[in-house]
């Protein structure tokens, strides 16, 4: 981890028609971390994403991505700052085979039938093998994505997000409808990224996230609340208060 911020968000407040969804939210993301964001039902976690990625306007405040403020930006173009953003459903293409797919990512090409006819280059080809054997899935390289597991499934859009050489991955929820092992594959996954990768998830489930070992945010109505690691979140009163149920 560099320590130099990747992802700055300043001050944000969304408003849906009188309620804020986002209250004067704060937080800073350094190059190289994994942060995971939790908070209980309605905290603003997903809007804290839309946000982040263009498709939620903020009403006050300010997003900064590489010291480039991205507040007001298209959302593709935050695409090609280097944000992806990768959605709870499974967003493979079922039909080409696991290669394909993450051949497609590599170069960034989704028309894939250009893709196709044009050919793979030796540095796409390295890239694939790579992802392949990360996401150990080099055993049915060859497969349709669509025989994939559910778990397979999200770990190859894991590898495809990686693959277009995103800076800023986040992940809603990964491990939805995952069983235990699954859960701990995915966390394994993301933990053996290590700093070459800048991660935010936003998760439910307590196990996975103590698995993740990483630095932990909690939102409460919008609102920061509290941030470190997963035993001091475990300690801390006012976050037992709200997302654990007790009182303070
Ligand atoms: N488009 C919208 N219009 C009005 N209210 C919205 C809209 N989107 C979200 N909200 C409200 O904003 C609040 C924050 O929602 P958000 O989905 O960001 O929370 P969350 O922390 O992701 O919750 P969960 O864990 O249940 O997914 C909720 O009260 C939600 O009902």
């Amino acid at each position: 981890m560099t320590n130099r911020p990747l992802l700055s968000v300043d001050g944000v407040t969304v408003d849906f028609d009188g309620f804020k969804a986002l209250n004067s939210f704060s937080f800073i993301l350094n190059s190289g971390e994994t942060r995971v964001v939790i908070g209980p039902n309605g905290a603003g976690k997903s809007t804290l994403c839309d946000t982040i990625i263009g498709r939620v306007r903020p009403a006050e405040g300010h997003i900064y991505f590489e010291d480039v403020e991205i507040t007001k930006m298209a959302e593709q173009d935050i695409v090609r700052q280097g944000i992806c953003r990768k959605f709870q459903a499974p967003g493979v293409l079922p039909e080409l085979t696991v290669s394909q797919n993450l051949e497609l990512a590599a170069q960034r090409q989704y028309q894939w039938w250009k893709s196709l006819r044009q050919g793979v280059s030796a540095e796409t080809r390295t890239i694939v093998e790579d992802m392949l054997e990360r996401i150990e899935l080099t055993h049915r390289k060859n497969e349709p994505a669509g025989l994939l597991s559910h778990g397979e499934k999200q770990w190859l859009e894991i590898g495809m997000v990686i693959s277009t050489g995103a800076k800023l991955l986040l992940l809603d929820e990964p491990t939805a409808g995952m069983g235990p092992a699954e859960t701990r594959r995915t966390a394994e996954l993301i933990k053996s990224l290590g700093d070459s990768q800048t991660v935010l998830v936003i998760d439910h489930d307590m196990s996975f996230v103590e698995q993740l070992n990483a630095s932990v945010t909690v939102m409460h109505q919008g609102k920061f609340l509290f941030q470190g690691d997963i035993e001091a979140v475990r300690q801390d009163e006012n976050v037992a208060a709200v997302y654990l149920g007790k009182s303070a």
